[in-house]
């Protein structure tokens, strides 16, 4: 486990203190904390406007914050413009020079930081091996893909050996598949160059593919934050949970409780599921839980993969009838609905896919379920 705890602030690579931005009748961040680790790769993830361009720029300097402190290494960094800081930023659009070649603007970083010519060589062309460019040193930027140019981009960036490296929806312009395959190189180059990497992306299957650390974030808050198979299987919230993928969501009232299993009373009968982990519970097996009530709203979700209409599989969860079948390839997706009004949504094995109007009974086991509180999201 590579993420960290806000107790274990001093031995943070970066840490974001309590940070908040408003501007005139807006509030762009609330009350902000975040503590990553030496060479986490870390994904801010969140709707348009959610705060995530907003925290990367206060991060690297480019806005400042109205309260809070950020620490780079321990040091605060908070007041210090961007050059000042051991931080480089990816844009989006790349920001590259285009009448330079692809040497030269890798090279001009290194320049303006004083390297003598001779080093200024060995490290262009080891960047150039990095993000696999080595042939491709003196072409113009304007004879390069988009791919390419973001490449250029990572490695003009990562020249200058940042402490952290910024990443503004940096494949947002490309195709799906370049985008698939720039993920994968991505991934590789954080890895080879153990550097933290802090990267801004509205893509759920981004997110889970690059980060170690996913911070979830919405309305200038953060909804939830950790390893991306914590995030996506036991969201802390309602908002977590739709914003991360596709799930079946019941709505119900707090029967019972006993440790992290919570009993819902719900239109379809009770059902039994596991708490929430309260927001910011940054492990898989962190129990630091909220408190709950006996009649408090809440919402169990289930992903679809983990609904089974085997009779001896876990609990009940209702009874549906199905009303459409979506072939994905390996497996179909399956919507069903009953008679006062839930919808399910399940996988079934692409061999035995239930028909329209069929009758189905949803099982799932208690592990498989979360109870989030209804009122948020
Ligand atoms: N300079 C500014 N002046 C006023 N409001 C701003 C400014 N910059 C950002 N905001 C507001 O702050 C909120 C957060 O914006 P931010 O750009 O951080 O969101 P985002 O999650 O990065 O969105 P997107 O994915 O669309 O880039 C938005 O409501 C935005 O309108």
């Amino acid at each position: 486990m590579t993420v960290s705890h806000p107790s274990s602030a001093s031995t943070n690579h970066l840490s974001v203190e309590a940070v908040s931005k408003h501007y005139p009748g807006q509030i762009a961040l609330e009350t902000v904390s975040l503590h990553v680790e030496r060479g986490n790769y870390v994904v801010l993830l969140g709707p348009s406007g959610s705060g995530k361009t907003t925290l990367l720029s206060l991060i690297g300097g480019f806005t400042l914050p109205s309260s809070g402190v950020i620490r780079i290494g321990g040091q605060d960094v908070t007041d210090l413009p961007p050059a000042k800081r051991p931080t480089t930023t990816v844009f989006q659009d790349y920001a590259l020079f285009p009448h330079m070649s692809v040497a030269a603007n890798i090279e001009f970083g290194l320049k303006l930081r004083g390297l003598k010519a001779d080093a200024r060589k060995v490290r262009v062309s080891e960047m150039l091996e990095l993000v696999g460019l080595g042939q491709h040193g003196e072409r113009s930027i304007q004879a390069l893909s988009g791919g390419q140019r973001q490449r250029v981009a990572l490695a003009r960036a990562l020249a200058v050996e940042p402490e952290i490296l910024l990443l503004d929806e940096p494949l947002g312009a490309l195709d799906l598949a370049l985008r698939r395959q720039m993920q994968d190189e991505l991934h590789r180059i954080q890895r080879q160059m153990n550097r933290t990497f802090v990267h801004v992306t509205h893509d759920q299957e981004e997110a889970m593919a690059l980060a170690d650390l996913i911070v979830v974030m919405s309305h200038g808050r953060i909804e939830d934050m950790g390893p991306p198979r914590r995030v996506y299987m036991r969201p802390a919230t309602r908002f977590a949970a739709t914003f991360m993928g596709e799930s079946t969501q019941i709505e119900g009232r707090i029967h019972a409780q006993d440790g992290q299993v919570i009993t819902l009373e719900t239109q379809q009968g009770f059902l039994r599921g596991m708490a929430a982990p309260a927001e910011g519970a940054m492990t898989d097996t962190d129990t630091q839980s909220r408190t709950w009530c006996i009649g408090d709203k809440a919402v169990a979700i289930i992903r679809p993969e983990n609904i089974k209409t085997t009779p001896d599989y876990g609990q009940a969860i209702g009874q549906a009838l199905v009303c459409e079948t979506v072939f994905q390839g390996n497996y179909v997706r399956v919507f069903a609905r009953s008679e006062t009004g839930q919808t399910f949504v399940l996988h079934s094995p692409a061999r035995q896919v239930p028909a329209s109007g069929d009758t189905i009974t949803p099982h799932a086991l208690v592990d498989d379920i979360t109870i989030v509180p209804a009122q948020e999201g």
